[in-house]
């Protein structure tokens, strides 16, 4: 597995023997030496599946049930012949058997037709929002509380985002929003549409989306609700936001991804670590900045190399002294198999060779290159990534130099020094892949105990201004060239550009007043922004097959901070019910998160212009008066099935009347189960659509896939409840119609 046959596989098999020589180390003691066959056979096996249920989904309980009863037998049947292992099981350091792991490849789920029934049930469930396809330990180590102002300096593409945001409405009421959110950020402007994208599917109205450099992340200030409410006065204080959480989830080399990328196996060497070490360091160092006094900083990359982990927990906590502490987190997740950081490593000295691609193989004699695949060889050709299929590592290792041009190489030669910390970095975990058949990855959770010495550098512009003795004095100058190799930093201009908004992590009163004179005359108005990101997002689109065919080409640039398409550069938003978040945050901000309604096409004719979306409409069903009937099961599932129904042919003909009489435009139709007449209270089991009421019909503004799921989980729910009535059972012996009627549509 994992190996491309022929000579090139054999020249592969020594250059991965080659990069991970460091690895391999016994001083270094990523892995002792007895175990490396196992660990390096298990990292050439393809990632199994894993996929975690979304717990504030309305129907999250019935779909772990679904997998416990219905897949796990089924499935396990089906693999009981061939000696293999579980099928699939609920990992067990993962709470609540919320995050299953599964020995079918993404490839094997594709592939097998006897896989097929689950392979589509994880698909529309990953759709809809209710299951991610990734788990992330990471964010369990952060202790999330609904009320928490979570910082993710580095999100996209979003999984632990959207793996925090459902922390963070953990037990929130019915129809509230929690009082904490989530600030994501991340540089890249195309993956912010992506993680926008990606954490659409969980309807929250608590997230943030912004577009800056981590380490230069800017102070932001809010106002005071708490004080507001106690001393009665209409004026708040300002206050500098501090953040309860932080997770630095960096840019890093990717080695520990390489199950899921088996591309990074041609890519991958030391240098790359050397490279992106500083700026880890400084995104670290900003976040703890940013982190209250007694909160807590996870930093976490997916790589194995000790100067991307403990070297840079190390020089963080040299530089924080006293007031940061590395947390000893090893009584949580007891059961997930860790191992201690590691407290000696060595440098890896990189010469960085640069040679024209054409003329690679006559330069340089073949044996002294067993560790890099050439730029131009046949079966090793870098294949132009995508956002999808790039590892979630943040550095796109082929993008800089493209092949047609110039190749930067670096070549490990030999160890320096060894480093040995008397820090307590055992403290650190790692988590490697033979352990517990995963990938591998590297986490570290810091507390903040005094702001006294946290040294912030947000006001350093990067490696340029950055003064050379602050570096670790291991990095001779041939590394850092890896740093302009990797081009993690923005474009000079863009830099000056977001200076001007984020320079003010000194107080800048001129600006505090501007977006208070500038917050009613914006009248910001969350579905005009949402309309720009759609744009966007269908942009995204394009823009990918538009990079993926310039990469080809070898010129796509990599890692653009955007000029800002939301509202720019002051964002003020409103109270909103329960919500702490209305303060004045002077951030790119990216995305206000819940489209609670349209606009409309038919909006100017009508007397109800707006249309809920199926995103907002928990948040507002609450309060929802008027436009609003009750149906019965078979008419609601009519309405799912067919989309859209004359007034004449809903089966109970009162609610046809109901409907004819409805305002023209939109409106909420729910699930009444017991077919009473009256309104019912709402709650979190209340199964609700928009619909649009016509002048003939209703239609139900459901996408057909939200529609199927919606069958699925009302037929599964049903049954789970014992509900056995003739009605009730007819809609799930019409299952079979509606995935008809459905595709059909
Ligand atoms: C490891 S990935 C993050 C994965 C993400 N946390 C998740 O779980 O989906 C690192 C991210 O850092 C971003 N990045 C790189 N340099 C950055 C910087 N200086 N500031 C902020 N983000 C940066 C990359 O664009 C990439 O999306």
């Amino acid at each position: 597995m994992g190996g491309r046959g022929g000579g090139g596989g054999q020249k592969r098999g020594r250059t991965q023997r080659r990069h991970f020589r460091n690895h391999r180390d016994n001083e270094q003691s990523i892995v002792a030496e007895d175990e490396w066959d196992a660990f390096l056979e298990t990292l050439h096996k393809p990632l199994p599946a894993a996929f975690r249920i979304n717990s504030s989904a309305q129907f999250f309980e019935d779909i772990r049930s679904q997998l416990e009863t219905d897949f796990m037998k089924s499935l396990n049947a089906e693999v009981a012949d061939s000696g293999e292992a579980d099928a699939i099981r609920p990992l067990p350091w993962y709470p609540d058997n919320l995050a299953w792991h599964s020995n079918f490849s993404r490839m094997q789920l594709r592939k097998n037709q006897t896989l097929e029934r689950f392979h589509e049930f994880l698909k529309r469930e990953n759709e809809t929002g209710n299951i991610t396809r990734q788990e992330a330990v990471p964010p369990l180590f952060l202790d999330v509380h609904p009320e928490h102002f979570v910082l993710d300096m580095c999100a996209a593409p979003g999984s632990k985002t959207f793996q925090l945001l459902e922390m963070i409405h953990q037990s929130t009421e019915f129809g509230l929003l929690p009082a904490g959110m989530v600030i994501a950020n991340d540089l890249d402007v195309q993956r912010c549409n992506l993680l926008i994208h990606q954490t659409k599917r969980m309807c929250s109205a608590n997230l943030i989306v912004t577009n800056h450099e981590a380490q230069h992340f800017p102070s932001c200030r809010v106002k005071d609700l708490s004080l507001v409410l106690e001393m009665g006065s209409g004026e708040g204080m300002i206050n500098e936001l501090s953040f309860d959480r932080v997770l630095c989830d960096v840019p890093c080399s990717g080695d520990g991804t390489l199950r899921k990328a088996p591309d990074i196996w041609r890519k991958w060497n030391a240098g790359m670590g050397n490279g992106v070490h500083r700026l880890q360091v400084q995104i670290a160092m900003r976040g703890l900045a940013l982190l209250k006094v007694g909160g807590r900083m996870v930093y976490s990359t997916c790589s194995m190399n000790p100067v991307e982990n403990e070297a840079v927990v190390a020089e963080v906590l040299r530089r924080s002294g006293e007031s940061v502490e590395l947390l000893d987190v090893s009584v949580e997740l007891p059961q997930l198999i860790r191992r201690p950081g590691i407290k000696k490593w060595k440098l890896t000295v990189v010469r960085t060779c640069v040679l024209s691609a054409r003329t690679y193989d006559s330069e340089i004699a073949l044996d002294s290159l067993e560790e890099v695949s050439p730029p131009d060889g046949n079966q090793e050709k870098a294949n132009p990534s995508s956002l999808e299929s790039a590892p979630d590592n943040g550095i796109n290792v082929d993008s800089e130099c493209g092949l047609e041009q110039l190749e930067n190489l670096a070549i490990p030669t030999e160890a320096s020094d060894l480093e040995v910390s008397d820090l307590p970095l055992e403290r650190c975990m790692r988590i490697l892949p033979h352990d517990q058949n995963t990938g591998a990855f590297f986490i570290a959770v810091f507390q903040k105990l005094s702001s006294a010495a946290v040294e912030d550098t947000s006001h350093l512009n990067g490696q340029s201004t950055e003064r050379q003795d602050e570096l670790p004095n291991k990095f001779p100058d041939e590394i850092i060239e890896d740093t302009h190799m990797l081009e993690v930093n923005p474009p000079v201009d863009d830099t000056n550009d977001q200076q001007s908004i984020c320079s003010e992590a000194a107080p800048d009163s001129d600006l505090v007043e501007k977006s208070l004179e500038e917050e009613d005359a914006l009248k910001l108005d969350s579905s005009e922004i949402c309309e720009e990101n759609e744009a966007d997002e269908t942009k995204t689109n394009g823009e990918n097959e538009n990079k993926s065919e310039m990469s080809k080409g070898g010129k796509r640039k990599l890692q653009i901070q955007g000029r800002w398409r939301g509202v720019d550069p002051v964002v003020c938003f409103k109270t909103r019910p329960r919500s702490v978040a209305s303060g004045h945050f002077m951030v790119s901000v990216n995305h206000f998160h819940l489209k609670e309604r349209q606009t409309s096409k038919e909006g100017t004719s009508t007397k109800c212009g707006y249309r809920i979306s199926s995103e907002g409409l928990p948040l507002l069903l609450p309060y929802i008066t008027k436009q609003i009937l009750y149906a019965s099961l078979a008419d609601f599932k009519h309405l799912l099935q067919y989309r859209t129904i004359k007034f004449a042919d809903f089966v109970d003909s009162k609610f046809g009347e109901k409907a004819s009489e409805l305002m023209e435009g939109c409106c909420v139709i729910v699930l009444n189960h017991g077919a009473r007449d009256s309104p019912l209270p709402v709650d979190a089991s209340t199964v609700a659509i928009g619909c649009w009421k016509g002048k003939t019909n209703v239609s139900a503004m459901v996408s057909p896939t939200d529609s199927q799921e919606l069958l699925e989980r009302l037929c599964v729910h049903l049954v789970k409840k014992g509900n056995s009535s003739a009605q009730e059972n007819n809609h799930c012996d019409s299952k079979a119609d509606s995935e008809e009627a459905v595709a059909s549509s």
